[in-house]
């Protein structure tokens, strides 16, 4: 339990955030299939991508880690050995469905299995196209839901239209696409985040992008090549609303990447009304980075639908707070996608709000909020949700009440260093 009171909520200084977590997961993985020595730096040393180091090793990959600095040294894809025990994915789900397009191509036997949370997240989007390229699982109910067996095979390739806006589907496919004869096609409805293609074509891999179709031809090696991770736009997002909505609040936030299919937060501050610059755009490695500065300003509602979804779905908990602040009603529409994740959070949201004194009612894809409500404190839950946490933290910033969080521990699967950074944004 972690008493949240801060008497002055005001924010200012200059911090960098951790980072990113989908980007450091898939440089674990794709260094491991690559021959050669690859070096990642400012990996997220959070614990999902913790679960996905820890799943390669128990492949034989030798990977050293110091702090946020990775080393990961593997003889590629032929140089990965059985793993002598399951393996534990922990809470994320990156690693539960990127790492099971992987394993379904690999000659051995898998037992995966993860913790109550991820036990009870769907699995069958991504073991469903595995099955149709011939891979076998099993699991509990027809490999819906882990634990989960691979008995990793020969696959052969697929032209794939994924069904759900899920990077993760889009990205387990591909991943088997590339262990497999052939050519494998996704194609999306909505394009997602494309961190894998990005980072694919830099280890090497023959990745051919068109709108929203992505093809990979299979079994052409990946050679070792460095990564730097850029800021983590999900974790600089609870800071980003936090300067917004606090009188008096300035901020910045240096190298945040800025992919634009990540970058939808920005979207939707500036069509809120924030006062928001983004200075210096560089690339690295394939990603945009650049800093961000925020002033605390007077925000309206916004009605916030269709393309931009994937592009913000896991602000939307720190937006639906933003919206208690704003002046009108915002109606937050197509995220049916957030029944799926660590929490329903569309129900996990809306009960921790109401709970704090907003006015907001769930829908069957998003949430309908009112404002501008003054916040009172209370006892909360993160329900082991990391980014339910960090939304339980800022809300406290808004009241001189006592708010009491349950279950903070888990805001370490993505930002460990998150309340440091807000104790320093807050006594500058
Ligand atoms: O590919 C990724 O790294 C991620 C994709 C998204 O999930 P879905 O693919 O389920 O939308 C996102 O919510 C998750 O935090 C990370
Ligand atoms: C949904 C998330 O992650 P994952 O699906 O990897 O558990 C998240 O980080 O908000």
């Amino acid at each position: 339990m972690k008493v949240l009171t801060y008497p002055s909520g005001k924010l200012s200084g200059v911090i960098s955030v951790p980072g990113d977590k989908s980007i450091s997961h898939r440089a674990i993985m794709f260094a491991s299939l690559a021959s050669g020595t690859t070096k990642v730096t400012n990996f997220l040393a959070g614990e999902d991508c913790l679960s996905t180091i820890d799943a390669f090793k128990a492949m034989g990959v030798e990977i050293t880690r110091n702090n946020d600095s990775v080393q990961i040294k593997s003889n590629g894809v032929n140089g990965l050995k059985e793993p002598l025990e399951p393996i534990n994915l922990g809470n994320s789900g990156t690693t539960a469905r990127l790492l099971m397009g992987i394993l379904s191509a690999l000659p051995f036997h898998f037992t995966l299995f993860g913790d109550a949370s991820l036990t009870k997240r769907p699995m069958d989007r991504i073991t469903n196209p595995l099955k149709k390229m011939g891979a076998i699982i099993d699991g509990r109910e027809d490999g819906k839901y882990l634990p989960i067996a691979i008995r990793g095979t020969n696959l052969k390739p697929i032209d794939y239209h994924t069904p759900m806006k899920s990077a993760q589907v889009k990205s387990g496919v591909l991943l088997a696409g590339l262990l497999t004869d052939g050519v494998t096609t996704v194609t999306e409805d909505t394009k997602t985040r494309d961190h894998t293609e990005n980072m694919l074509k830099a280890f090497g891999a023959k990745i051919n992008v068109d709108g929203t179709k992505i093809s990979i031809d299979g079994n052409h090696p990946l050679h070792a090549c460095d990564i730097e991770v850029p800021g983590d736009i999900s974790s600089a997002a609870f800071f980003l609303v936090a300067a917004t909505i606090i009188e008096g609040s300035e901020i910045t936030i240096k190298d945040v990447g800025l992919n634009p299919t990540r970058s939808g937060i920005i979207d939707v501050l500036q069509l809120m009304g924030a006062n928001i610059r983004v200075e210096e755009n560089r690339q690295v490695g394939g990603e945009l980075i650049g800093d961000i500065v925020v002033k605390s300003s007077n925000i309206q509602s916004a009605v916030i639908e269709g393309d931009i979804i994937p592009r913000i779905i896991d602000e939307i908990p720190i937006i639906a707070l933003m919206a208690t602040q704003a002046e009108g009603t915002t109606i937050i529409k197509d995220a049916e996608e957030l029944r799926f994740k660590e929490t329903d959070r569309i129900d996990s949201v809306v009960s921790t709000l109401s709970a704090l004194g907003a006015s907001i009612e769930a829908t069957a894809d998003g949430m309908i909020i009112k404002g501008k409500t003054k916040l009172h404190g209370n006892i909360t839950k993160s329900f082991g949700d990391h980014r339910i946490g960090m939304m339980i933290a800022i809300a406290s910033l808004l009241t001189d009440e006592k708010v009491e969080l349950e279950d903070e521990a888990c805001i370490a699967v993505s930002y460990p260093t998150f309340f440091n950074d807000l104790d320093r944004l807050i006594s500058n």
